[in-house]
């Protein structure tokens, strides 16, 4: 459709090197381009101009102390990319590779995400370049207390809620809010998520995204008279996601076989032993290489790209973006594998996720198949409004629901504009169309 080419040209034009951004406007405005089409108001009210424009981008300067008493300085960002239906929400990246575009992206997706909840919350992004590697207990806290001295301007339990993303977990959140608190002289508990349960966090929020991960695979499974019991099973990454995604898919019958760090990958043919994952990752913040002492019929391999050619029947990266090229879905659909479950955001570049469905290979887009960690985040927004708390077993039981409407809303817009199966196009209309009626009604803002 030339309207939705002519905005996809004009974000390209307008935001230049901004690929990660590009590649995320593409498919979202692809996707809903029958939307549109049927639907001229969106049109008439610049819906789509409006939404590719983040509502406010904040950059800032994150000077800190090192432990060598060396001042040191990080770029911090906020991108509060749309409030229609709640509070911007989305959580925060501490890497190296951190830039504006890689924000932006994580952004725009975060939108479409948190409308697929059913949960009134709209969609953020923020993080820093900072690299949390190497760094002392006491470093961290120093960042982790100037960057939310910036941001506590930004920030708060009815306007922008961070949480974790890649480099922010518990341990940060918490050097997070209890400068929050200092600075605002409030127990403004809401303002942050995924904090520790000492503190007004949530039972089954650090499972959450790897968990709900599985929930909505087991659905798509389950509709192509599969299952996951008995399957050989690939997940990249060791860190938040892909610790969860490996217990869940192992309570339900799959033998995981593999998962990676930024250095490189490890295989153990007879399934990995997750207790040795968490003591190297959750206790000891040290390499995935260390497995192979603790198993030693394990293999470890330099590399993370490497990890795409195990032959599996499921694969679900959990890492980062673009992990998944043309040329690794290529090796991975060769090698056999029938499902694809996106844990990380945008891990499979573009035309890998074309090739993939193509293939006939079933497909769970990012934004709906890992939508279980921001929705457990606006459930622990819920139970911090209500100064109460869920067991376990209730907030995964919401978790299961919500993955379930998010699977059968997905399937059913697909259906509903000729692309029936298509997880892609489903997932990004009905996230669509939710924001882009809140955004009609509240006029032009
Ligand atoms: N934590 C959450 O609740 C959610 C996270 N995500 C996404 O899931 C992915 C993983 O996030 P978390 O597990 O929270 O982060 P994490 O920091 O706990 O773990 C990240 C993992 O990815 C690996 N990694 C990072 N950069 C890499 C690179 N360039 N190449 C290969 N491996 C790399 C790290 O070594 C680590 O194992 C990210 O894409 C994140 O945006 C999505 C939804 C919610
Ligand atoms: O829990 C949250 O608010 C954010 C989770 C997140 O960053 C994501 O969904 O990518």
């Amino acid at each position: 459709m030339m309207y939705v080419q002519k905005i996809i040209d004009k974000v390209i034009a307008d935001n230049p090197g901004e690929e990660e951004f590009h590649a995320t406007v593409k498919e979202v405005l692809t996707s809903i381009a029958p939307v549109v089409e049927k639907h001229p108001e969106y049109q008439e009210q610049a819906i789509l101009e409006r939404i590719v424009e983040p509502e406010r981008v904040i950059m800032f300067r994150v000077p800190w102390v090192d432990d060598q008493g060396k001042v040191q300085v990080n770029k911090g960002y906020r991108v509060q990319f749309n409030s229609a239906i709640g509070p911007y929400k989305g959580g925060l990246r501490l890497h190296p590779s951190v830039n504006l575009s890689i924000i932006k992206f994580l952004g725009f997706e975060q939108i479409f995400k948190n409308s697929l909840t059913g949960l009134p919350i709209g969609g953020g992004k923020g993080g820093s370049n900072f690299d949390p590697k190497g760094k002392s207990d006491n470093e961290i806290m120093r960042f982790c207390q100037s960057f939310m001295t910036e941001l506590s301007r930004h920030i708060g339990q009815d306007t922008d809620v961070p949480a974790g993303d890649i480099g922010v977990g518990g341990r940060e959140i918490g050097y997070l809010f209890g400068q929050y608190k200092r600075i605002r002289n409030a127990y403004e508990a809401g303002v942050l998520t995924g904090k520790g349960l000492g503190y007004w966090g949530s039972l089954a929020r650090k499972e959450a995204t790897g968990y709900g991960l599985l929930y909505f695979v087991r659905h798509m499974l389950a509709d192509a008279n599969e299952s996951l019991a008995g399957k050989t099973v690939v997940i990249s990454g060791s860190g938040n996601v892909a610790t969860y995604a490996i217990e869940k898919a192992q309570e339900f019958g799959a033998k995981v076989v593999a998962c990676s760090d930024s250095n490189g990958y490890i295989y153990d043919k007879d399934g990995i032993d997750l207790d040795v994952v968490k003591e190297i990752k959750e206790v000891k913040r040290a390499r995935i290489s260390e497995y192979i002492k603790a198993r030693p019929n394990a293999e470890y391999h330099e590399g993370c790209k490497g990890i795409w050619t195990i032959k599996c029947d499921v694969a679900l990266p959990c890492a980062t973006q673009g992990e998944i090229d043309l040329e690794s879905a290529k090796v991975l659909v060769e090698n056999g594998v029938f499902a694809v479950g996106e844990g990380a955001n945008m891990p499979s570049t573009l035309d890998a996720i074309d090739y993939f469905l193509e293939k006939d290979v079933l497909f769970a887009p990012a934004k709906a198949a890992n939508a279980g960690g921001v929705a457990v985040s606006a459930l622990e927004m819920s139970q911090n409004s209500m100064r109460y708390s869920w067991t376990f077993e209730e907030v995964d039981n919401k978790l299961k629901d919500i993955m379930k409407n998010i699977y059968e809303n997905s399937t059913k817009a697909a259906e509903e504009y000729g692309f029936k199966g298509n997880l892609v196009v489903g997932s990004n209309i009905a996230g669509f169309k939710k924001v882009a009626d809140a955004m009609i009604a509240h006029g032009v803002v």
